[in-house]
């Protein structure tokens, strides 16, 4: 029987560059969790609450652009604090297992390791903005970026949308791959938190790889919900 301390709700993130299925692949875990009775909150960064929101808009709208990498890093710190207090912290403690499509790895990856801010500045800002809720696990969905622009391209005509990219995504290939590296090495830095998943599958067979390591992650899944 485990302790009352190991059912505790988890949180897990998930990361990767532009279209290598985060979104879809929230939504499956989400579903997988629910059909097994677990309580569970999507949400999304930058966003989740209001005011991350309204920040999420000013940033991808590009209105932030000119003020260079770091303030930007400030302002997607400003917008987790709020997240992580309005939403992550008290969905936590009130039980329910939350599943975020990126947190504080972006910030490292695109502003830090892809945007050239300082270190001191991206892990004082993460002492801030996480305020004791670093994830309890975070997939790196790995996959060549020009794969996955493939993929963006699609999404946008099966929206009927002419794809006019936002802030990040219009950068180049070249951004992409340094995004890319970036990740990996994140997810190599904190081996114990992050597994990298490649994302070159399809999204069924990515669920099913996602699921199984979810499930090895936490013993509680085996001992009430089986797989
Ligand atoms: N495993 C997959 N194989 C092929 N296409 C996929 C896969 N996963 C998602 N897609 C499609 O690729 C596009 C981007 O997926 P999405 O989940 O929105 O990525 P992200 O959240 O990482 O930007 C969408 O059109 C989605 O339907
Ligand atoms: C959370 C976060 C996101 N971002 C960027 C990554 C994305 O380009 C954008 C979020 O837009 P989004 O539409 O969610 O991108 P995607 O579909 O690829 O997940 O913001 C940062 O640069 N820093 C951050 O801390």
């Amino acid at each position: 029987m485990l302790e009352a301390s190991q059912k505790r709700a988890r949180f897990i993130t998930f990361e990767g560059g532009e279209g290598v299925g985060k979104s879809t692949q929230v939504k499956r875990l989400l579903a997988k969790l629910e059909s097994r009775s677990i309580s569970a909150v999507r949400t999304r960064e930058p966003g989740g609450t209001p005011h991350a929101e309204a920040i999420r808009s000013f940033i991808l709208q590009g209105r932030s652009e000119s003020w260079g990498a770091g303030a930007e890093a400030i302002l997607f710190a400003a917008a987790r604090l709020d997240h992580v207090n309005e939403l992550v912290g008290p969905s936590l403690a009130a039980g329910k297992w939350v599943i975020s499509d990126r947190f504080h790895d972006s910030t490292r990856a695109y502003q830090g390791l892809t945007g050239g801010v300082d270190d001191n500045l991206i892990g004082a800002l993460e002492t801030l903005a996480l305020d004791g809720h670093a994830p309890d696990m975070t997939i790196v969905l790995d996959m060549d970026p020009e794969i996955a622009f493939q993929r963006v391209e699609q999404r946008a005509v099966e929206d009927g949308l002419v794809l006019t990219g936002d802030r990040f995504e219009k950068e180049d290939l070249d951004w992409h791959k340094r995004l890319r590296d970036g990740f990996l090495e994140i997810a190599h830095a904190n081996p114990d938190r992050c597994i990298i998943i490649s994302a070159d599958q399809t999204a069924d067979a990515l669920e099913a790889e996602i699921w199984h390591a979810v499930h090895e992650r936490f013993p509680e899944l085996h001992d009430e919900h089986g797989t």
